[in-house]
């Protein structure tokens, strides 16, 4: 008899539920009478077993990254193993594991590989090294809030502006769609012998603790309390926490604060991973605006999401264009060379100017730092220590827990004046480090507390 497998490969998208792709893969595996195998590659841009260093010499993925993501996956071993599925974690790119598809064309009749389509460069020369060895892979988008089949135009003609785009959408009311339960229940073909054997021969050594990390009881995000921990779990439980209080009522108010767990939302570390997706808000807060009502601050919270959206379909529009140098300027911007001694100043936080300092010591720190000390820190980086943005974006994803390309890649092209700003580089989005100080910090309190007053 005829044995197929279906490879379901985990990326950006860690979680069970509201998972369209995984739910492809369900279906085909039913449809097909095929075991599935689901698999997560530790690689040395995104896993905990080893990372690797920038050309400027750090790690791509801090200890925090790290930490956070074996939560995450942890969370996903519990989840899968309820539908007697195994996580199969690999370590390597997967289009590397040549021992593996051997065993696997020794032992299956047909391979088939679905996954989460991400419009990343990177990510998409991984696909793309999948295919070249001869693969079916299919990848479903399913990372937005909004689905772009839904719009009247094509992405290529999507409005390059920000505002032009909301308008647009919003005028025609695109909704957004239910989140959907996950299929796996429906699996009838338990996977067989051959797959445990596979499991047991390829899966990665797992690293049982994690890092010895100072755990630095200031931060906004404290991702090793259970509440702000990786994984679906502890995401699902601090959405609902989230939509129990009237904090969306207060949101655009605060959502420019600089310190403390619930001036603005904190879904962004679980969104990044996966285990938490944009359709899922949406749904929570349609939920809690039926009750409680809708305000302008509920709605901003749907419209900051639309950026993180605007960021990922720039990427379908653009793509590589986004990875160049000059971005999307039409002439070739001349960056600037990177300058250690600078570079030091500004990721140990010893610039001098003590709300720079304070967010970069908090960002090194815990991982986390709200967005208006990320644009300061930013416009600091590109206009006062004249540093390349690729260096500072590229610190960002080290650095970040919620480090997700398409909106770290996008925030800092904006400012930068290398996206699809009119004004050019380094034309606009200057933050002036004292007026900031005045207007978000008047009392040094931010200041004080990272001991930089
Ligand atoms: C230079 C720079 C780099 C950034 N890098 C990242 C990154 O790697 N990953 C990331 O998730 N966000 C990034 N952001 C956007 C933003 O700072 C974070 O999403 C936000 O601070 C996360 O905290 P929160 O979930 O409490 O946000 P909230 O204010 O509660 O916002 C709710 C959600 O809306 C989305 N969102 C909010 N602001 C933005 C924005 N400017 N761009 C895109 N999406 C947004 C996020 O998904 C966020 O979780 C960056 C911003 C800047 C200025």
């Amino acid at each position: 008899m005829m044995k197929t497998l279906i490879i379901y490969w985990f990326r950006h998208d860690l979680r069970v539920s509201d998972n369209l792709a995984l739910n492809h893969a369900c279906d085909l595996a039913c449809e097909l009478d095929a075991e599935l195998l689901p698999v997560f590659c530790h690689t040395t841009a995104y896993g905990c077993l080893r990372t690797t260093q920038t050309i400027w010499g750090f790690a791509r993925m801090s200890s925090h990254r790290q930490a956070f993501l074996l939560d995450t996956l942890v969370d996903l071993r519990q989840q899968l193993s309820s539908y007697q599925l195994e996580l199969l974690e690999l370590d390597g790119e997967l289009c590397e594991q040549t021992d593996f598809f051997a065993y696997v064309a020794k032992h299956y009749d047909d391979v088939r590989f679905v996954c989460e389509d991400i419009a990343a460069p990177e990510e998409i020369a991984q696909r793309k090294g999948l295919q070249d060895l001869g693969f079916s892979v299919q990848a479903i988008w399913q990372s937005t809030m909004l689905n772009p089949d839904d719009f009247e135009f094509e992405l290529i003609e999507m409005p390059d502006q920000f505002t032009a785009f909301r308008h647009k959408v919003e005028a025609a009311r695109y909704t957004v769609r239910a989140p959907v339960p996950t299929q796996l229940a429906r699996l009838q073909t338990l996977p067989s012998s051959t797959m445990q054997q596979l499991i047991l021969h390829f899966g990665a050594k797992r690293i049982g603790e994690k890092h010895a990390l100072t755990h630095d009881q200031r931060s906004s995000f404290p991702y090793w309390e259970s509440a702000f921990q990786g994984g679906s779990r502890s995401a699902m439980q601090h959405l609902a926490n989230y939509f129990s209080t009237d904090l969306a009522h207060s949101y655009k108010q605060t959502r420019n604060q600089l310190s403390g767990v619930d001036f603005s939302t904190k879904f962004s570390p679980w969104l990044a991973s996966g285990a938490l997706s944009a359709p899922q808000i949406i749904h929570a807060l349609q939920n809690f605006e039926q009750t409680h009502g809708k305000s302008d601050s509920s709605y901003w919270i749907w419209f900051e999401l639309l950026w993180r959206d605007y960021f990922r379909f720039l990427h379908r529009k653009y793509g590589a264009q986004l990875y160049r140098p000059s971005g999307l300027c039409k002439t070739p911007i001349e960056l600037p060379a990177f300058d250690p001694a600078r570079f030091h100043q500004w990721t140990h936080a010893a610039t001098g100017d003590a709300l720079i300092d304070a967010a970069m010591c908090e960002l090194r720190m815990t991982g986390y730092v709200s967005n208006r000390q990320r644009q300061q820190v930013a416009s600091y980086w590109l206009h006062e220590l004249a540093g390349d943005w690729r260096v500072g974006a590229a610190w960002f994803e080290s650095q970040l827990l919620d480090c997700d390309v398409y909106s770290n890649q996008g925030n800092w092209l904006y400012l930068a004046g290398l996206g699809t700003d009119p004004r050019g580089y380094l034309g606009g989005r200057w933050f002036d480090p004292q007026k900031q100080a005045k207007q978000h910090d008047a009392d040094g309190r931010y200041r004080r507390l990272w001991n930089m007053l």
